[in-house]
């Protein structure tokens, strides 16, 4: 007899997601994990990250801010913790793990069989071997929100989600901020124009934004930080957040040992998220297949439910998930973006600047705009405005605004479908209806155009 029928190996969102559907379907479930249960999310990432520019916003002072965010950290994983979960019928066991054989986890010298495991071990921050760094004390989001005192200035190195929010929020509470990005624009995943408006809205708010000049090296001097790039020039600062994005957190595992396969490090999964290894899932950050929460608990859910059965496994798709940038403007994505989508693509593109929305006026935040991306069908063409594919949205409200394209594109439903359902006056939303209106007769003289060239 096993000592569990799931053994989940990670306590972060997709960990906690795995162990709450297999014990929701009666399985017995242990919960290996070295952090404290919430992970990445609740302890180092979205929770403190998301209160501190809550903070920010609300005019609070550094110390205050950082206080609010450690306060909230604590609330939120007391509703998770070991006693939550124990309650819950999740055996928790504390420790870092590894592998003896696929179905045989060893921690702490004790050994524990499982009928199927779920290798959910998340990811860590990646700090570039840059020479110099490994020698000049510097912050990364593990670090952080430790801080009590209020810098006096701060380079942030990495452009992306992570550095692009902090950076606004700290530079709102006082911290002469500095942002490094190595590739030509902020947000390089994500559309260019959304890139434009968040950089024109960073430097108006007192941010210095350096872009498409990679940090060299790294060196410490006069009490200063001075991160020498690639174009010749020098920055410096007080302090250096180390922002440039995370590797999987698969080290001492024993992964080789039991045969799991890994691409630069990240666990490699199917869409049902399948290790290859019978009775080995993996699920969150540790696939490199989306690195956000609601991601990290979709994948610990398939993982669980697809192993269960054989037919009708349910799978993940990062195509259809939405991503939120928290910064003021919101910038949101999902699907593909116009930069992704061929001009020969057939593709049409519904644009629609805030400054045209009624809600977005009121409010006094007209920055930003509305993309949907809208294809052929097949058979029926562009008829009902065609499929939606995709939106990219920059707008205060961006976040709540992007699930109305998430829900359509998950249903594969017309573009008009969008444009004819009521939206409520003045809501944020309603700029997802005018834009979808484009692919069907227009909105105030606004019609889809094809993809841009080039
Ligand atoms: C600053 C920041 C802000 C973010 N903001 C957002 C946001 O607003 N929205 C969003 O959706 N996402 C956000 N994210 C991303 C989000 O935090 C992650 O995608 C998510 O937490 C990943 O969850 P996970 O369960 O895969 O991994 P993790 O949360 O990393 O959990 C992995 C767990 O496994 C444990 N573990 C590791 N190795 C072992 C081992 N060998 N044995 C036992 N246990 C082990 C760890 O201790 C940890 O508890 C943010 C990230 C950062 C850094
Ligand atoms: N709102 C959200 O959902 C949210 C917020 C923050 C973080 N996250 C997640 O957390 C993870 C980490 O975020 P992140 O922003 O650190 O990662 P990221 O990979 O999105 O961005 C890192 C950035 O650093 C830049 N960079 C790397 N090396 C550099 C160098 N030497 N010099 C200059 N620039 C360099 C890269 O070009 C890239 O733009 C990601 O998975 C992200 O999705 C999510």
């Amino acid at each position: 007899m096993t000592d569990c029928d799931v053994l989940v190996l990670g306590g972060g969102a997709a960990g906690l997601a795995a162990a709450e559907t297999a014990r929701r379907s009666g399985s017995r479930v242990l919960l290996v994990t070295e952090g404290p249960p919430g992970g990445d999310c609740t302890f180092t990432g979205c929770v403190p990250s998301k209160t501190l520019i809550g903070a920010a916003a609300t005019g609070l002072s550094f110390p205050a801010a950082m206080e609010r965010a450690r306060a909230t950290v604590r609330r939120l994983a007391a509703t998770e913790d070991e006693g939550v979960l124990r309650e819950r019928g999740i055996h928790v066991v504390r420790g870092r793990a590894r592998f003896r054989t696929a179905r045989t986890v060893e921690v702490d010298g004790r050994r524990f069989t499982a009928g199927r495991v779920v290798l959910a071990t998340g990811s860590r921050p990646a700090v570039p071997d840059l020479p110099g760094l490994e020698k000049v004390p510097h912050l990364t989001t593990d670090t952080l929100f430790e801080l009590t005192d209020t810098p006096a200035s701060l380079l942030v190195l990495g452009g992306g989600a992570a550095g692009c929010e902090l950076a606004q929020a700290l530079a709102r509470l006082g911290v002469g901020t500095t942002l490094l990005e190595g590739a030509s624009r902020l947000l390089p995943g994500m559309d260019p124009d959304a890139s434009a408006v968040l950089t024109r809205r960073l430097l108006a708010e007192g941010v210095r934004v350096r872009t498409g000049t990679p940090a060299r090296a790294v060196r410490a001097a006069d009490g200063k930080v001075l991160v020498e790039l690639a174009d010749g020039e020098t920055a410096r600062a007080e302090r250096l957040l180390v922002a440039t994005g995370r590797r999987a957190d698969t080290a001492g595992l024993g992964l080789e040992r039991i045969g799991v396969r890994t691409d630069g490090g990240w666990v490699s999964v199917d869409r049902h998220m399948d290790t290859g290894v019978p009775g080995v899932s993996a699920a969150g950050d540790v696939t490199g297949l989306f690195g956000h929460t609601h991601g990290a608990y979709a994948m610990g859910r398939v993982a669980v439910l697809a192993g269960a059965r054989r037919v009708r496994r349910p799978t993940f798709d990062p195509a259809t998930a939405p991503e939120v940038v928290f910064t003021s403007p919101e910038v949101a994505t999902v699907g593909v973006g116009e930069h992704e989508l061929g001009h020969d693509s057939g593709a049409r593109v519904a644009h629609l600047p805030m400054s045209e929305v009624d809600r977005a006026v009121t409010a006094g935040a007209e920055e930003g705009f509305v993309k949907l991306f809208a294809g052929p069908r097949r058979v029926v063409g562009r008829l009902g405005g065609g499929r939606v594919l995709g939106a990219s949205i920059v707008a205060e409200r961006a976040g709540e605004m992007i699930h109305e394209p998430a829900l359509a594109l998950r249903t594969g439903m017309f573009a008009g479908r969008l444009a004819q359902t009521v939206h409520a006056y003045p809501s944020w939303s309603m700029a997802v209806q005018q834009a979808a209106a484009q692919f069907v007769g227009g909105h105030d003289g606004r019609l889809a155009r094809p993809v841009a060239e080039g």
